[in-house]
């Protein structure tokens, strides 16, 4: 039995494309695909964004991609699983590069596009506060069924669990040492079992104070996609995909309750047994 919030039992998928960016366009294709599919069935869709060059590659590409106004923008949540606790509008925000690669593209609601807190915002440079108060905005979205479907995260069986919106589409870049969202390997955050958003300090990638969502909350998706291109990642995509420990790894804890998907370039799939792709 799958327990909502934990890690399903049902394996990952790998698709492997020649190049980033053949796979930033078909990625393009298959999120638009995923959100249309999501509208139809249940009236909105929620998607989850990540920062890095992959995550900006894909949304650049939606930007660009013929069927994009398959998709009726004004009815998609988006949310982000990570941000650089930074001033708003800072370049090296994950708000600040999505919105110069895809957010003025498209005809979102701007009710319905939820940016992690700035470092200048109303939890000045506290960056617990401002995790505690992304994780309310999401609490809240989850109780409203914006997206008609929600989900625990937390202990499973613990009714006063926090709760976040079954996401639709929860997509994940991938770091040389296996961090996902701001997940890095043998930090506190990666432990984290009760709260879904953390606040995440002397991170190894700069900058070193972030916000991340924490491994339960990405339990909560129905579809992780997780990214990854370029050689650099190969030994990771190996070593997540041969299920090592979430706490050194946390990547291969990374799943979603109906789907996980490897989105990978020949590159960063070098290390992986042929028997692991599609
Ligand atoms: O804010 C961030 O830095 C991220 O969300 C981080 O988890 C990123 O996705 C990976 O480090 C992969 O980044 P690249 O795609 O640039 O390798």
């Amino acid at each position: 039995m799958t327990v909502p919030g934990q890690a399903p039992s049902r394996p990952p998928r790998v698709v492997v494309h020649p190049d980033k960016e053949r796979m930033a366009r078909a990625t393009a294709a298959r999120l638009i695909t995923a959100l249309a599919d999501a509208q139809t069935a249940r009236g909105g869709a929620s998607v989850v964004l990540t920062g890095g060059r992959n995550g900006n590659a894909l949304l650049a590409a939606l930007a660009q991609a013929p069927g994009r106004d398959g998709v009726d923008w004004s009815r998609v949540d988006l949310w982000w699983g990570d941000e650089r606790f930074l001033p708003d509008g800072d370049p090296d925000r994950n708000h600040t590069q999505a919105r110069e690669a895809f957010l003025d593209a498209v005809p979102l609601d701007p009710a319905r596009v939820h940016p992690m807190p700035a470092s200048d915002g109303p939890y000045g440079a506290d960056a617990a506060s401002a995790a505690a108060a992304y994780a309310a905005e999401l609490a809240e979205a989850a109780s409203a069924g914006n997206t008609g479907n929600t989900a625990s995260a937390g202990n499973a069986g613990n009714t006063a669990a926090p709760r976040v919106p079954a996401f639709d589409v929860l997509l994940l870049g991938l770091g040389p040492d296996t961090h996902v969202a701001s997940l890095f390997p043998g930090h506190p955050a990666v432990r984290e079992e009760e709260r879904t958003v953390v606040g995440v300090l002397e991170a190894p990638k700069p900058p070193p104070t972030r916000i991340s969502l924490t491994l339960p909350a990405l339990r909560a998706a129905r579809e992780v996609w997780l990214l990854a291109a370029g050689e650099d990642k190969a030994e990771a995509v190996a070593a997540a995909l041969e299920g090592a420990d979430p706490l050194r790894t946390p990547a291969s804890g990374a799943r979603g309750r109906e789907r996980t998907l490897w989105i990978l370039d020949e590159a960063a799939a070098a290390r992986l047994p042929a028997s692991a792709r599609e």
